[in-house]
């Protein structure tokens, strides 16, 4: 018999009995969306020369409005010139301004003159640089030589990639991520193909929406298909996915109690099982198992969790356990659900027993998705929040503001026209 564990229990053993996946290098392309694990350093100032912030005119700011010769062209991705005072150049944004220039004029407080009967290009300068610096960027302004431009464990994000080519690192060390075994476990499950269902069949849900969701945190997928209710049949696919050096095992079904539920046993036998009953709903018997010896992939273990066979509780403990422990193998400083207020729409009827945790979608508003049950995959549609309900007798009013978990990126979200903007009053 196990001991029934808090969910923040559960998460904060799995998390103590993982640690970060060692670090690859990998092309700048393909970095996206790991955690960096160096710090990334400037090696040369940007811009690396006084540069135009605009389209107009070099010139020496001392020599004011007046006519002036353009003396030669600054272009973009040329070498500086030499500016004399008395003359200007006409310079294009991004081009080094010419040496003993000190300022620009943008061509909107210019005015084109006709060419001198020599052809000499002319321009008058109509309203003059405030002083020296106006529309240069000074060497080093936005990078600065030897300046950290991204700590060890920043997420790198499409910006961050930008950051990365700007400094000239084409290539950065990033913890890997988890490759991650999915199986299966039930006689009455059959491929999702079948079109015609036998005699107490069901199709296999939870492989796909495991590989699914393990391919969402950016985790590479290794499927295992599905055992027979045979504890000969579980433990020849555990040795299957210690052979394929998978570095978690994600098993649905067989769990629970009954005398068919054969993963904890097996657990208990190949490893050490750190939980094996957690307080809420759905999701009461996650299991979670560390096996010893050299498997894995880095060589230190095969980390198991045995989900509960009912698809809404198994993608439930997904997202409350194993998503954290993927993004704390990946690096992942603060690898938790991001939790946020909700405002309850509608009333809402709680488990006296297990704290519960439903579905909301919307916006920060959380409706309900409807019949919260575990079978019933239909409660997960589209949700993307997980509201953290207290067992309790009753109903919870609506009104009422709850924790919610985020579990997705609220994209489907509808978007207000606008948001007020609310200042305080001091
Ligand atoms: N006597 C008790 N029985 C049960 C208890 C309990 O405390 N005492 N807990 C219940 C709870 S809560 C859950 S959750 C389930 C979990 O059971 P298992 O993990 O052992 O899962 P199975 O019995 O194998 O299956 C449960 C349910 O889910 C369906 N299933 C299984 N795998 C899949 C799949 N890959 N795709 C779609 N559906 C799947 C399966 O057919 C069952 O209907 O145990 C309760 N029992
Ligand atoms: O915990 Mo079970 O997941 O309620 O059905």
């Amino acid at each position: 018999m196990y001991r029934m564990v808090s969910i923040a229990e559960a998460q904060e053993t799995v998390l103590k009995a993982i640690s970060p996946l060692p670090s690859v290098s990998l092309g700048l392309s393909d970095a996206v969306g790991y955690i960096l694990g160096e710090d990334v350093i400037a090696r040369e100032p940007l811009p690396p020369f006084p540069a135009s912030i605009k389209d107009g005119y070099a010139v020496v700011s001392a020599d004011g409005p007046g006519d002036y010769d353009v003396a030669f062209e600054a272009l973009a991705g040329t070498a500086a010139g030499h500016l004399k005072a008395g003359t200007v150049a006409y310079i294009t944004t991004g081009a080094p301004l010419p040496e003993g220039a000190d300022a620009v004029v943008q061509i909107e407080n210019t005015e084109k003159l006709p060419p001198g009967s020599d052809g000499q290009q002319r321009v008058r300068i109509v309203k003059p640089a405030k002083g020296p610096g106006d529309d240069v960027r000074a060497t080093g302004s936005d990078i600065a030589s030897g300046e950290v431009v991204l700590a060890k464990g920043s997420r790198i994000g499409a910006a961050e990639i930008g950051l990365l080519a700007t400094v000239g690192a084409a290539t950065v060390q990033v913890w890997r991520k988890a490759r991650v075994a999915v199986l299966s476990t039930g006689d009455e499950l059959v491929e999702p193909d079948c079109a015609q269902l036998g005699p107490g069949q069901i199709r296999d849900a939870n492989r796909f929406m495991l590989a699914a969701a393990a391919r969402s945190a950016g985790c590479e997928a290794v499927d295992l298909g599905i055992a027979r209710d045979d504890p000969a049949q579980v433990e020849a696919k555990f040795q299957e996915a210690i052979a394929q050096g998978v570095d978690v095992l994600l098993t649905s079904g067989g769990v629970s109690v009954g005398d068919r539920d054969f993963i904890k046993p097996i657990l208990e036998r190949q490893g050490t099982v750190h939980f094996g009953k957690v307080c809420m709903k759905p999701g009461k018997p996650l299991t979670f198992a560390t096996l010893n010896g050299d498997a894995g992939s880095s060589g230190r273990g095969l980390v198991v969790f045995g989900l509960p066979g009912n698809p809404v509780s198994s993608i439930v403990t997904f997202n409350l356990v194993v998503l954290p422990a993927l993004r704390a193998m990946a690096g992942w400083a603060e690898p938790r659900l991001r939790r946020v207020h909700a405002r309850m729409q509608m009333a809402i009827k709680l488990d006296p027993e297990r704290p519960e945790t439903g579905e909301s979608a919307g916006e920060l508003a959380a409706v309900s998705t409807g019949g919260q049950i575990s079978s019933r995959l239909l409660s997960m549609r589209s949700a993307n929040a997980l509201l953290e309900l207290p067992a309790a007798q009753g109903l919870l009013p609506a009104g009422s503001l709850v924790s919610a978990l985020l579990i997705d990126d609220l994209g489907a979200m509808t978007v207000p026209e606008e948001i007020p903007l609310v200042v305080p009053t001091l």
